[in-house]
């Protein structure tokens, strides 16, 4: 969606990015020209996605760079290193994006104290930390940086039986939105990307598993009857990191196909025939006319 070269100059940290959705925004925004630090906690994970994105970036004109620094986001030691590697090696960080989450579906009452624990303390205290290091850091040194944060639809809506990761996504979305208010005042904008249901194997492992899987097609109440493709979030996603979006803060923006409409009262009268609809008119018709005292 963006020219090329538009991210030229910028630096961002992505956090998850050495799979999923992290992987392909990383490969995006370095095909604009950003260089990208990807962390996560697995060295040989982002080590190797770090391998594949420079072999692909070597065949472009005006990429990027790639940096893998081993980090867990719940440990602030850990993140102030990425930090440091990160400007060590390309001067200084302009982009953070906030990718890393824990999850995995289950009905609440089987959770243990600790399962709920350890997803919102990936999803919302990490998505603090790293936040509140990089904020500190920008107001320090007069950058005017951009947070963006990978929500999710049910941060507004809830959603049963991924309670924990509901709790945490829709504290870090109120976190965006209040921080948008209160760094506005050093440019600082932060902004919330809300995904519908997007193949990685990290999702589909701990939120389709079978039997689930063959008994819900996640496509079927989606209006656009498809999930989304990972090229579609990278366009908004890079556009939410660059300046193109400058007049954009505290903004969460969904991207699902149309799914949360599914909800309203009547979306999903897709079954009804046009025989049954015209039933269905005559008999409102007649009703109509009955109350005019016409009938
Ligand atoms: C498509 C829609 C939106 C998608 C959104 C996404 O976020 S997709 C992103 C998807 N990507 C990712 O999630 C990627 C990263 N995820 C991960 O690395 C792991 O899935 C994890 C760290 C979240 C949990 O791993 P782990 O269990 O090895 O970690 P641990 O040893 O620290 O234990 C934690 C506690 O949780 C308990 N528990 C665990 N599973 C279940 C269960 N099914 N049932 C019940 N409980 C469960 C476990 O028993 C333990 O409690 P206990 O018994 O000690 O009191
Ligand atoms: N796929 C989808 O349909 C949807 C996804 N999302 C969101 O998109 C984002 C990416 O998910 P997706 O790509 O699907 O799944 P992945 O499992 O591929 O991505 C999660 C990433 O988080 C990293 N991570 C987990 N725990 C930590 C930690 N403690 N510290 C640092 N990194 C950590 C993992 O790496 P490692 O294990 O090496 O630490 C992994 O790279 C998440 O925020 C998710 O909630 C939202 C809506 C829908």
């Amino acid at each position: 969606m963006l020219r090329d070269g538009a991210l030229n100059g910028k630096t961002i940290i992505v956090t998850g990015g050495g799979t999923g959705l992290g992987k392909s925004i990383s490969r995006y925004l370095i095909q604009l020209g950003a260089n990208v630090t990807i962390c996560s906690r697995r060295q040989a994970v982002i080590d190797e996605t770090a391998r594949e994105l420079t072999e692909e970036a070597s065949q472009l004109t005006g990429a990027g760079q790639v940096l893998a620094v081993a980090c867990d986001v719940r440990n602030p030691e850990q993140i102030e290193n990425v930090m440091a590697e990160t400007i060590a090696r390309f001067g200084q960080i302009d982009g953070l994006l906030n990718n890393s989450a824990g999850n995995f579906i289950s009905p609440t009452e089987r959770l243990s104290y600790k399962a709920f624990d350890t997803i919102v303390d990936i999803v919302l205290r990490g998505t603090y930390y790293f936040t509140l290091a990089v904020g500190k850091y920008w107001i320090d040194n007069n950058i005017k940086g951009t947070v963006l944060n990978i929500s999710t639809t049910y941060a507004t809506t809830g959603s049963g039986y991924v309670v924990p990761s509901a709790v945490a996504k829709g504290g870090a979305l109120i976190m965006t939105k209040s921080l948008a208010a209160e760094w506005g005042k050093y440019g600082i904008r932060l902004n919330a990307i809300a995904p519908g249901p997007f193949p990685t194997k990290g999702a589909w492992d701990r939120l389709f598993p079978e039997p689930l899987a063959s008994m819900m097609d996640p496509t079927s109440r989606i209006p656009l009857k498809r999930v989304g493709e990972h090229g579609e979030l990278a366009n908004l996603a890079a556009f939410l990191l660059s300046d193109y979006s400058g007049y954009i803060t505290g903004e969460s923006i969904t991207i699902d196909g149309g799914e949360v409409l599914a909800a309203g009262e009547f979306s999903h009268l897709e079954k009804v025939t046009n025989d049954q609809w015209d039933m269905i008119e005559q008999t409102i018709k007649q009703a109509n006319k009955a109350s005019k005292g016409q009938a």
